[in-house]
This record gives structure tokens, C-alpha cells and sequence, in this order.
């Protein structure tokens, strides 16, 4: 089998907190510096890296000198605060030695939900990459709640995958990959090469949280899968303690646990918009838009667009139609139906003398436009 890494072109690597922070010891910076140099060598073969590291909180009990992960959230969140510092500039340092700049991303459950934040976090992430630069992704811990929070960055991950349509979910962990049973209680458990997502069996075979330090265990890394795979990304469960782990996978070997989307990114996408978004307006294009995004799969501008109906703010899902009246595509807005008023049938270079502002060039960018 080859692995899905060596084709994939935006890739989510996922480090846990316990090969972060050497098992709770405190920073591993040997290791952050390893996957630096690993993310480095992927983005010169042209994919793209987004990280989602965990950490903060064992980092911060750490630099408290907490021996024991406290229960209160609020000492929880403390923690956060003070290991998130610690972890971002380790990442910078560590990316800077080869040339790469990172950014601190930090997300609520709220951000994902919400489709204007959706919208914004999709596209600044989008902006990250096609700058060059390393997002960096963990929980927003000291502002969320216990009852919404995602609690451990296996979900996290795979939401990240969702929202940015990555090919592959990379793991990386503290053992080689899924076993058929918790190897630490079950030391004769068989290792699984690759699986199918989602499926029932798998979820049978992952105990609860293994380490102290981590939240998860293998079981939200089962549902990340799933989850994954909603979008058409594969999953690839690691360990972060092989050597040149990322850059192998890359080229195509067959390391740790890969777990396979039953659909593609592409139907993913078209089912996702075509079931799940209310339509909350219409936009009417005219015959040569029409043509572009049907076709071509073009991003829509203002001045393909000759009616607005409805009300929608920025991030809603709205449909496309010709002027027959015939559906074209669906997306999700970047302007208002207020504001697309103002700037339809008019250049991309007159929407901020119009508004006073830009937000995108387009009305609806192609990557959140499906057409049918
Ligand atoms: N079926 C399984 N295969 C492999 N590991 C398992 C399985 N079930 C439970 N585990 C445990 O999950 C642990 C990894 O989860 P966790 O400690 O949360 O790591 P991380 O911090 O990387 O998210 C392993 O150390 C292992 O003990
Ligand atoms: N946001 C938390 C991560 C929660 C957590 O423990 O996640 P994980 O180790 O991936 O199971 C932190 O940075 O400490």
C-alpha cells in the first residue's frame, strides 16, 4: 500500500501532548525541531502544512510547577494561558531554522459553527498557506467552557481537515498506530495496517484516554477518522518518535495506521453543500458567469451578477441561477445581500469606491462554490 501522504497536497499534522511535552517532562524541543525540519522538507515538495499541536496545558502545569493535571477548568485554563506562550515561541524558533514563519491560531467550537467565523477561519488559513507560512492550531482552552469544548485536538484536527478541505489527517502519537486493543493493557494486540473510517469494528477497539498527559486516547482519534472522512480526507495514525516520520509518508511509505475515506473530497463537498446549508438568497448571472462557473468552475465577481434576492449576510449559503431561471451552483457568500446590492454588475476594482472597503474580490469564491 501506498500511503495517501504521497499524493496528498494539504496535509494536517496532528502532534498530542504527550510527545509535545516529553510524557508532561516539559517542551520537547528536540522533537518540535524534528517536525519542523519535517514540515520544511514537505512544503518544498509543494503541500501544503497546517499543525495542530496540543501542549499548552500540560506545558503550563509544567512551568507552574504543577505536578498533577488540576481538575478545576478555570486552573485548566490558567495553564493554557501560560503553556500556549511557551509552545508558540518553541514553534517559532524551531520553524524560523528553516526559513519558515508560523502563526497562533486558536479556535473555539463556536468559530466552526458559526458559518461568518467558519468563512473567516477558512480563509485566513487559506491566506496562511498561500503565503508560505506554518499555521499553528490549538484549542482557544482559556476562553471555552467545559460543555463546548472540543476537550481533546483529535476532534480539533479533524474539524481543521473539514474546514479546509485538507487531503489527509496525519496523527502523529506515542505508539506506532492503532492496535486490534489497547496495547499498554493487551500486549499481544495486532497492529492494523490500514482500515476502512467510520466503520463500528474500529470503534470497538480503542480503549479510553491512554496517557496521563493526553486527553484523547485512541478512540477520538477513531472519530476524528470518521469525522475526517466526511470530507474526503484519509487518516494516517503515526508515531511522532519515528525517524523522518512525515517525509517517509511523503514518499509513500507505508508507516502507522492509515484509515480511508469511503467517499472523495470532491462528492464530500457536493453532498455537504447540496444537504447540510440552509439557502438563505439567490443570486441571478448573467449568461457569460453563468457559463464561467458552470464550466469552468471560476469564482463569481460582482459583475457577473444581475439580481440579488433576499437577505443573507456574509457566509451564508446562497444559490446560483441563470437568467432561465436554471440552478447553476450554490456557495457561500462573501458580501452581504445589502452589500451585494451595491456591487453587482460592477468591477472587482469599484467595490471598495462603492462600499469604503473590500472584503474579497469575489462574490463567491470557486473553493466554496460546488456547481451541479
Ligand atoms: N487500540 C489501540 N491502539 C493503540 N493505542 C491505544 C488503543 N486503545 C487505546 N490506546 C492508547 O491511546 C494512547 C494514545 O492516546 P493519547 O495519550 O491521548 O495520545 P495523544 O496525546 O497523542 O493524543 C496510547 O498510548 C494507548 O495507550
Ligand atoms: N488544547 C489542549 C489539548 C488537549 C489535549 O490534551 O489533547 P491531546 O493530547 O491531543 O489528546 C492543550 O493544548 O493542552
Amino acid at each position: 500500500m501506498q500511503s495517501v501522504i504521497h499524493t496528498a497536497t494539504r496535509i494536517v499534522v496532528k502532534v498530542g501532548s504527550s510527545l509535545v511535552t516529553n510524557d508532561g517532562k516539559g517542551l520537547d524541543h528536540a522533537a518540535l525541531a524534528r517536525w519542523a525540519a519535517e514540515i520544511a522538507e514537505l512544503r518544498r515538495r509543494g503541500k501544503q502544512v497546517v499543525l495542530v499541536s496540543s501542549g499548552a496545558i500540560a506545558e503550563g502545569c509544567q512551568r507552574l510547577g504543577w505536578s498533577k493535571r488540576p481538575k478545576a477548568v478555570h486552573e485548566l485554563q490558567a495553564a493554557a494561558a501560560v503553556g500556549q506562550m511557551g509552545l508558540c515561541q518553541a514553534y517559532e524558533s524551531a520553524f524560523r531554522e528553516y526559513g519558515l514563519k508560523t502563526a497562533q491560531v486558536l479556535l473555539t467550537h463556536e468559530d466552526l459553527s458559526d458559518r461568518l467565523r467558519y468563512l473567516n477561519a477558512r480563509t485566513t488559513i487559506a491566506t496562511l498557506l498561500t503565503l508560505g507560512v506554518v499555521p499553528i492550531i490549538n484549542e482557544n482552552d482559556t476562553v471555552v467552557t467545559s460543555e463546548i469544548r472540543f476537550g481533546d485536538n483529535d476532534t480539533l484536527g479533524a474539524l481543521v481537515t473539514n474546514l479546509i478541505e485538507a487531503d489527509a489527517l496525519v496523527i502523529l502519537t506515542d505508539q506506532r498506530g492503532l492496535y486490534t486493543a489497547d496495547p499498554r493493557k493487551q500486549p499481544d494486540a495486532q497492529f492494523m495496517h490500514e482500515a476502512e473510517a467510520g466503520t463500528p469494528e474500529l470503534e470497538a477497539m480503542a480503549g479510553g484516554a491512554g496517557s496521563s498527559v493526553g486527553t484523547g486516547g485512541m478512540y477520538t482519534k477513531i472519530i476524528a477518522a470518521k469525522r475526517a472522512a466526511r470530507s474526503g480526507a484519509a487518516t494516517v495514525i503515526a508515531s511522532g518518535r519515528e525517524a523522518n516520520v512525515l517525509s517517509r509518508l511523503a514518499d509513500g511509505e507505508s508507516i502507522g495506521t492509515q484509515l480511508n475515506a469511503a467517499t472523495t473530497r470532491l462528492a464530500a463537498r457536493k453532498q455537504w453543500l447540496a444537504d447540510h446549508l440552509q439557502l438563505s438568497g439567490k443570486l441571478v448571472l448573467d449568461d457569460g458567469a453563468a457559463l464561467a462557473v458552470r464550466e469552468r468552475g471560476t469564482s463569481l465577481l460582482p459583475i457577473g451578477v444581475i439580481a440579488v434576492e433576499g437577505s443573507f449576510l456574509r457566509g451564508d449559503a446562497v444559490v446560483c441561477v441563470n437568467q432561465q431561471g436554471a440552478e447553476v451552483a450554490r456557495g457561500l457568500v462573501n458580501y452581504s445581500s445589502e452589500e451585494a446590492r451595491l456591487i453587482m454588475k460592477k468591477a472587482t476594482r469599484d467595490i471598495e469606491g462603492v462600499l469604503g472597503y473590500l472584503v474579497e474580490p469575489e462574490l463567491i469564491h470557486r473553493d466554496n462554490m460546488v456547481t451541479l
